[in-house]
């Protein structure tokens, strides 16, 4: 086999822009969805998976759990951070090292150094659960990026503009893709689409989305 001395340098992996401060790193998890998907087991048997309510008295569809010393938990009096599960009282499983590191390397290579999450959402989907358009905007320091892992069945993302009012773009999430966004996009409205009934080798019946956020200073 001849090599191609004019071939461009390796450079990683691939990265495509969404919008300013916005990244889609396809696949970027796949190599430690297993680790991954461990981690996770074994914070839903600390922390089971529960369907919270929001403010307004609606049943979110996806259920959540979470880890890391800041969990995102909604109920009749609001949207917030807190250190305890309000299921158990006690403190949120710690979150699993594999979990932090993939989102320290993949805000890194979207361009936000030095990104150390304190809080991980768990979100799990069943077919015919989603998530509307909202903003994510109960952190205390807007400075710091949102990593977002799926994994499991694809689901449609919706990314939109920093008013409702802007059409999202459609973008299509598989297992194992990464999205981040900051900076200037930090605000933008985001969603997912209903879930379609499938099975994946990985998760079975269901997808699993991972949010790291630096929620506290
Ligand atoms: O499931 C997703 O991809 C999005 C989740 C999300 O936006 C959130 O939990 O705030
Ligand atoms: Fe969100």
């Amino acid at each position: 086999m001849q090599h191609d001395l004019f071939a461009a340098p390796a450079s990683g992996p691939e990265r495509l822009p969404l919008a300013d401060g916005a990244v889609v790193l396809p696949a970027y998890a796949c190599g430690v969805a297993d680790q991954l998907l461990a981690a996770i087991d074994s914070v839903v048997a600390q922390a089971p998976l529960r369907r919270m309510v929001t403010p307004g008295g609606q049943t979110m569809s996806a259920q959540m759990s979470n880890c890391g010393a800041l969990g995102w938990v909604t109920d009749r009096a609001g949207y917030r951070y807190q250190a305890t599960d309000p299921v158990s009282g006690r403190p949120w499983p710690a979150m699993p090292v594999a979990i932090a590191r993939l989102a320290t390397q993949a805000a890194a290579l979207a361009g936000f150094a030095d990104f150390f999450p304190d809080a991980c959402l768990i979100n799990r989907y069943q077919p015919g659960a989603r998530m509307g358009l909202h903003q994510d905007r109960d952190e205390q320091d807007l400075s710091q990026p949102i990593v977002s892992v799926s994994l499991g069945l694809p689901m449609v993302f919706q990314f939109g503009g920093l008013k409702r009012s802007e059409r999202p773009r459609r973008v299509p999430l598989n297992h194992g893709d990464v999205v981040v966004w900051g900076g200037p996009s930090r605000l933008r409205y985001h969603g997912v689409l209903t879930l379609k009934p499938g099975t994946h080798p990985a998760t079975g019946d269901c997808r699993y989305n991972l949010t790291l956020r630096r929620a506290g200073r």
